[in-house]
């Protein structure tokens, strides 16, 4: 049932509280955007700041490793060090892998708010499994136009136990199925800082702990007033994220102005540096700030899968870059304080990273 909306409290309630999620009040038959979703002007999206005339590189994972001029380990070490951002096709994931994981995403916000709420950080069995709305809503000054579900991958056995029913089966085989990729484009990323040898210790700082969300942004009254999710950086190693059809990603353009849109491309998926690698690679691969617009006529989802460390894992400039006379621009720090650290406080562009600053 739809809340008094002329009553704020009411509002925060019907949406954090009561499990219903941005989507249930934007169902509840809304005409404007409530006062705690107007995002300061400086946040809002100024049309003016869009780069059209820059682009994302789009990656054809099917091409050779040995050719000089279609090199793919090249183009992914490229694109990490100066976009931050890149597509892939021909990536090995099975289309129908996507697709299904993109309906169980619908599926599991379709439910009733009754059944979403077990999953609210107040109710959940697990801190493994959190279904929530905007990012921290207890410290952000303005709110998100987004629910998301959030599921930290421990095991088999976990996930079978304790993820919801809806999506658990094709969460667990798009990242399953994403594995191969994943190690294909950490090993290419590796290469290209001449670190040919990943041993155990590497592999569990480059891909020891592995998140997927399933995100999912409602049509909003009032796009240009607020915002699906506000400037921030990843603090993964890389993001693997699935989009669909509908566009509204924005990721920073590489002067630090502008804003260059990241346009859905059939069957691809996004690859994102984030924090972790850039420290780990001592700043030579780029976590890149981006942000999502929210859209006036069509609902959005999106499923991005995080590569982390291992959450008990001290991260820093890899000993290999530093055997190389580099001189370490980060410090060394145990990534679940990172983690804890980047969850703890509203968005906040790329000052995250500060935290392992020297
Ligand atoms: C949701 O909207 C988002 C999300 C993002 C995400 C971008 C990424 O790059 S996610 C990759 C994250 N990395 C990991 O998950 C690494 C491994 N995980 C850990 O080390 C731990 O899970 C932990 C994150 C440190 C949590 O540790 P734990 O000891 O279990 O403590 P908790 O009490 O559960 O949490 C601590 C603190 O963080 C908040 N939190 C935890 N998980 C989430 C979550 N999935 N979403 C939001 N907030 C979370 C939790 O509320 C706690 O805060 P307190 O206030 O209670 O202290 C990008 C953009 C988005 O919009
Ligand atoms: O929805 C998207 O396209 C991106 C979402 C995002 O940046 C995130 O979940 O970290
Ligand atoms: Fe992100």
């Amino acid at each position: 049932m739809a809340p008094a909306i002329s009553d704020s409290q009411n509002i925060t309630d019907f949406v954090v509280k009561k499990g219903n999620g941005i989507k249930g009040l934007a169902e509840s038959g809304l005409q404007s955007v409530p006062k705690q979703y107007i995002q300061p002007l400086e946040e809002q999206m100024d049309m003016q700041n869009i780069v059209t005339n820059e682009f994302i590189p789009v990656i054809d994972m099917s091409i050779g490793d040995d050719d000089d001029d279609h090199n793919v380990v090249k183009l992914i070490c490229d694109a990490a060090e100066k976009w931050g951002f890149f597509q892939v096709i021909n990536h090995g994931v099975p289309v129908e892998v996507l697709e299904n994981v993109k309906v169980a995403t619908n599926r599991f916000f379709g439910l009733p708010a009754e059944e979403k709420m077990v999953y609210t950080k107040e109710n959940s069995v697990t801190n493994n499994v959190r279904y929530g709305t905007s990012f921290v809503p207890e410290a952000e000054r303005s709110l998100e136009w987004k629910d998301y579900l959030s599921l930290f991958y421990t095991s088999e056995k976990e996930a079978s136990a304790f993820w919801p029913k809806e999506c658990k089966e094709q969460a667990l085989e798009y990242m399953k199925r994403s594995e191969l990729l994943i190690r294909r484009i950490l090993e290419a990323l590796m290469k290209g800082l001449n670190v040919t040898n990943i041993d155990a210790q590497t592999s569990s700082v480059l891909m020891g702990s592995k998140r997927i969300n399933l995100n999912y942004y409602p049509k909003c009254p009032n796009p240009e007033l607020t915002v699906g999710v506000g400037r921030h950086s990843d603090i993964s190693t890389i993001t693997v994220l699935l989009q669909d059809d509908i566009g509204g990603l924005y990721v920073r353009g590489i002067d630090g102005k502008g804003w260059i849109h990241v346009p859905p491309v059939t069957s691809s998926l996004v690859i994102n540096v984030g924090d972790a690698l850039q420290i780990i690679s001592n700043g030579r691969y780029k976590s890149i700030e981006h942000r999502v617009v929210a859209n006036g006529s069509k609902n959005r989802i999106s499923v991005p899968i995080f590569v982390n460390p291992r959450p008990k894992e001290m991260i820093g400039p890899l000993p290999e870059l530093l055997a190389m006379g580099e001189k370490p621009i980060y410090k060394q720090v145990l990534y679940s304080d990172y983690a804890k650290h980047f969850f703890n406080k509203a968005h906040d562009g790329k000052k995250t990273i500060d935290f392992a600053n020297i």
